[in-house]
């Protein structure tokens, strides 16, 4: 078991990632510390290429790293079996990507109880939590669409929905309003916001948007495999950082 505090959703120590390609080795992180605390949301911003999603892996189990530990609520799966580790990820942590990826066939109330049998919960729970959770992300009468008859950001709703499905302690978002203009992914992100804040799920959001960066409660960038960390406020006096001022000088 871990000596992390019970309050940090994620911890990541020390850790550090290579990849072995043609003869040559590619150090991508070097070296990572990072907590999520409950009801915290914290920005990983950086440019393409630095390292987010390999982060955005290890911290969602679905890679190991070559070296560091990772904790997941409190309790270090460093030493895990693969089968454990799969375990820990269907009840503790939720994904959310930049397309919904909800199963065309499922209405949106089944795509939502689905994780939940997956994980062992029976079924008369697992509808009533999605119902719950579709009250919660104001769906409650469009249970029973396909993903086809709802709107974006509706669908992006859905997702988020089934990504808390398990009740986790973590989680984690890739570009989760990427895929939505301005005014649907201002409320998509309000949203998701506002559950994380109130579940007291750690969130982790890789986003290029300074706007959607800036109202996290902290921003990471990753630079030359570790993080650099600015206070969202601050963002503008300190300057923001590169991967942002790119993504945003030309809009
Ligand atoms: N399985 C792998 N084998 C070899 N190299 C890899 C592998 N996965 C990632 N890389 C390399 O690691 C580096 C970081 O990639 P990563 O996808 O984590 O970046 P990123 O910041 O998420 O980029 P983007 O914003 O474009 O998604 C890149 O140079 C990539 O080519």
């Amino acid at each position: 078991m871990s000596d992390a505090p019970m309050d940090n959703m994620l911890e990541l120590k020390a850790v550090v990632r290579r990849f072995e390609q043609a003869g040559e080795t590619l150090e991508v992180l070097r070296g990572v510390d990072l907590t999520v605390g409950a009801g915290e949301l914290v920005a990983l911003v950086g440019p393409s290429g630095a390292g987010k999603s390999t982060l955005l892996h290890i911290a969602g189990l679905l890679e190991r790293p070559t070296e560091g530990r990772v904790s997941i609520g409190g309790t270090d799966v460093s030493g895990l079996d693969d089968g454990k580790r799969t375990e820990v990820r269907r009840r503790a942590i939720g994904f959310v990507y930049q397309f919904h990826h909800l199963l065309p066939e499922f209405s949106a109330r089944e795509n939502i109880v689905l994780p939940q049998m997956i994980a062992g919960v029976a079924k008369s729970t697992a509808r009533q939590r999605a119902d719950e959770l579709l009250r919660m992300v104001g769906l409650e009468q469009r249970g029973t669409h396909r993903p086809a008859r709802l709107s974006g950001g509706e669908q992006q709703r859905v997702a988020i929905a089934r990504a808390l499905a398990n009740a986790p302690s973590l989680l984690i978002a890739d570009e989760p309003t990427g895929n939505l203009d301005p005014h649907t992914a201002e409320h998509v992100f309000a949203m998701l916001s506002a559950i994380v804040r109130q579940a007291k799920v750690g969130a982790l959001v890789a986003t290029h948007n300074l706007d959607l960066a800036r109202r996290m409660d902290r921003v990471l960038e990753m630079r030359d495999g570790r993080l650099v960390e600015y206070d969202p406020g601050e963002l503008e006096p300190l300057g923001d950082p590169a991967s942002l001022r790119a993504e945003t000088s030309g809009s």
